[in-house]
């Protein structure tokens, strides 16, 4: 598994805000949206492009643009949800399938309520949208479900995760594929409550409401 954390001062002061418990929904979808497309350009450099013949006003030319199977970004619903346009609007082409879970706050496992996705993904680049990484659970349930489709090309983008979950995702890929991770910052620790320390609380509450 390869991880990539962004190290630049524009995710730097986007995060501080979004982080602010006095920051609301309105400006945390935007900062959201606007995060996601700055981690985007990190998450899609290894997208696959094909040569092609173009003409500008001045002469023919080869040049590269995004090629086929197209890839594929799956938002974890609900707060993934936030993430999507930003990632499409750099990814034109993409197809967009759809993964709905929900950690259930006393075990932590993560439920999946709903699935709309190819059924095979063999040769396809798997793109999971989620804010938050806290113990895993959610990623690890969200990749294995990619991988029994066949996909073997996983790039994960998220906001923040916390260090004892990137170790479960770690754990669960092995060599089984090639899996990324981009995220905007690696926090402290989890809490008792597997919250992210310091966090940003409930990701899906903050963008969307409380439920
Ligand atoms: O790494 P984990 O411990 O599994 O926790 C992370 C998950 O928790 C949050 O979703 P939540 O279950 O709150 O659903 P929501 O998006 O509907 O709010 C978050 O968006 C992740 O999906
Ligand atoms: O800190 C956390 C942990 C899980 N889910 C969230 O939305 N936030
Ligand atoms: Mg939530």
């Amino acid at each position: 598994m390869r991880l990539h954390v962004a190290n630049h001062p524009l995710v730097d002061h986007k995060l501080a805000v979004l982080r602010d418990v006095e920051t609301h929904s309105a400006t945390f979808r935007l900062l959201v949206d606007e995060l996601v497309t700055l981690l985007a350009y990190e998450a899609t450099r290894d997208v696959h492009t094909r040569e092609v013949e173009i003409t500008t006003p001045v002469t023919t030319t080869t040049a590269r643009k995004l090629a086929t199977p197209r890839p594929i970004v799956v938002p974890i619903l609900r707060a993934g949800l936030g993430m999507l346009d930003g990632m499409t609007r750099l990814l034109p082409t993409a197809e967009v399938g759809f993964l709905g879970m929900q950690r259930d706050e006393e075990t932590l496992e993560a439920i999946t309520y709903a699935n709309r996705l190819p059924d095979d993904l063999s040769g396809r680049q798997c793109f999971l949208l989620d804010p938050m990484l806290a113990t895993g659970g959610t990623l690890v349930a969200a990749i294995d479900y990619l991988l029994q489709r066949g996909a073997r090309d996983v790039t994960a983008v998220c906001l923040l995760a916390a260090p004892e979950g990137l170790k479960v995702v770690e754990d669960f890929v092995g060599d089984r594929a090639d899996v990324s991770i981009v995220v905007a910052a690696v926090d402290e620790r989890l809490n008792e409550k597997a919250y992210i320390v310091p966090g940003l609380g409930d990701a899906g509450d903050r963008l969307y409401g409380v439920v």
